[in-house]
């Protein structure tokens, strides 16, 4: 089969990607491994026609790409539940808690603001497009968030609370992640305390009938051009086409674009070799770890105890936790991120075993009512071998300033999309499309001038 643009993978990305490339006439094919559209997207059935979002599912001010598209194809969003009493389990303490920021202790919460406000201020040093010149990038990349946090926080408590943020945030841990890829992400995400929030921040909306339906509406507009089921395995290119092989399917064009996740991407064979500086960069992104648990009960009874169902916990396993009910409030869903080293601990267990220890941090928080949902669902990405972890890859120390020019560079024929290569919200599905349309723009301009880069 041949057409001019063969896209690696219909998650948001590789589907805003071939829209851009089918409103530009260019003939376009994208080749799926999985049997659904979506990717770190999922919709699961809840019954009566409704859903509840297994992967990725908030939205917030400032992520005007996710949003313009959703409208565009007739999705809307609807506010996070928030109203009443939150949860905060920190050093061996719940609290509860109203307002902007929980109640840690005058010492701790100045602590914590100021180190907040540092973070902000360094972070508009960094430009996300090119991390790797800012001043001090190399300071900045040679250490770890845990590294800064002991140096400049003296409260053990906002250091605790630091650290809940980032593995809601990221679902990392501070002593793994560059600090310069946690400032670069928080650039391109606007600020910290719009990362960390709900309302105002990027957990206040969601996608009404689940954010799944983007993709599920995009593919819609373009059936002929959908390959479901088919491993991109290989892609050969030489001075004139690019192949591109799959299970049961070899489909040959002028150019790639591969948007699939970084820990992915490294089983593809590439001919020739991806240059040094990519395949370092893959072979050193590792991928978030997050396990999402949703339990579904007949209403939301919490609410009628004056709470709002959002939790933060450094206990574990879970560590966030939303009222994650549909619009009309029934039935009621209870969603517990398990997020970095909790969620590596619980993915030892057996599957049943890793259940209960989820349903008791709900039993700690909301009654023993919450240990008879009637359904569980749960999202376990590290175990999806098209996703390998989530929410995103993350960089480690080192690698911004050695390899990160790499990282949008194309490799002759072949260019880069997906949610860990955007310029804005690094990692969210905002990321993924603009990534998406840079990608089909830098084809679309190599096509109109006859380019081999
Ligand atoms: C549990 C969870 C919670 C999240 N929460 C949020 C949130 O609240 N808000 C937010 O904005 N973002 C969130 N995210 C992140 C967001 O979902 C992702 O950043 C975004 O969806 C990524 O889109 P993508 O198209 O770049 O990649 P993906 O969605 O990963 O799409 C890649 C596609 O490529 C396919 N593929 C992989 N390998 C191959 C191959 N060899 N051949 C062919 N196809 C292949 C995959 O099957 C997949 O369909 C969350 C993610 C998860 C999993």
């Amino acid at each position: 089969m041949k057409t001019d643009v063969v896209v690696v993978g219909a998650g948001l990305s590789g589907l805003v990607a071939a829209r851009r490339l089918l409103q530009a006439g260019q003939g376009v094919c994208v080749v799926e491994a999985r049997d659904r559209v979506g990717g770190r997207t999922l919709n699961a059935d809840i019954g009566d026609g409704q859903v509840v979002e297994i992967g990725g599912q908030f939205t917030g001010p400032g992520q005007d790409a996710i949003q313009r598209v959703a409208g565009e194809v007739g999705v809307a969003t609807f506010a996070t539940h928030t109203s009443g009493t939150h949860l905060m389990e920190l050093r061996g303490r719940t609290r509860r808690w109203s307002g902007a920021n929980p109640r840690i202790g005058p010492a701790a919460s100045l602590s914590y603001l100021r180190a907040q406000r540092e973070l902000d201020r360094m972070a508009r040093e960094v430009d996300p497009r090119t991390p790797w010149q800012a001043a001090r990038a190399a300071d900045w990349d040679g250490t770890t968030l845990d590294a800064w946090m002991r140096q400049r926080m003296r409260s053990e408590s906002a250091r605790t609370l630091l650290t809940m943020a980032v593995r809601a945030v990221w679902s990392i841990e501070p002593d793994e992640v560059s600090l310069l890829h946690i400032l670069t992400c928080i650039n391109a995400g606007h600020s910290l305390e719009r990362l960390v929030r709900t309302r105002d921040g990027a957990q206040q909306d969601r996608f009404v009938g689940g954010s799944q339906r983007i993709a599920e509406e995009l593919a819609r507009t373009m059936p002929d051009q959908l390959r479901l089921g088919h491993p991109v395995r290989r892609i050969v290119q030489d001075g004139h086409h690019v192949v591109v092989r799959a299970d049961r399917l070899e489909v040959q064009a002028d150019r790639v674009i591969v948007a699939v996740p970084p820990m992915v991407c490294r089983d593809i064979e590439f001919e020739p070799a991806m240059p040094v500086g990519r395949q370092q960069l893959l072979a050193r992104t590792p991928q978030g770890t997050t396990l999402k648990y949703l339990a579904v009960y007949d209403e939301p009874y919490w609410r009628a105890a004056g709470l709002s169902g959002q939790v933060a916990s450094d206990r574990g396993p879970v560590g966030a936790a939303f009222d994650n009910s549909p619009p009309g409030g029934r039935p009621g869903i209870l969603l517990g991120f398990v997020v970095g080293r909790h969620a590596r601990s619980l993915l030892t267990l057996p599957v049943a075993e890793r259940e209960q220890q989820v349903l008791d941090c709900f039993a700690r928080w909301f009654g023993d009512r919450a240990l008879s949902p009637r359904e569980v669902l749960v999202g376990s990405w590290t175990e999806e071998v098209w996703t390998k972890g989530c929410y995103a890859g993350f960089h480690p120390p080192g690698l911004w300033t050695s390899f990160g020019a790499c990282l949008r560079q194309p490799h002759g024929r072949v260019h880069w999309a997906g949610s860990e290569t955007a310029t804005r919200w690094i990692g969210f599905m905002d990321g993924a499309v603009t990534a998406g349309e840079r990608a089909a723009d830098e084809v679309l301009t190599c096509q109109a001038q006859g380019v081999l880069r």
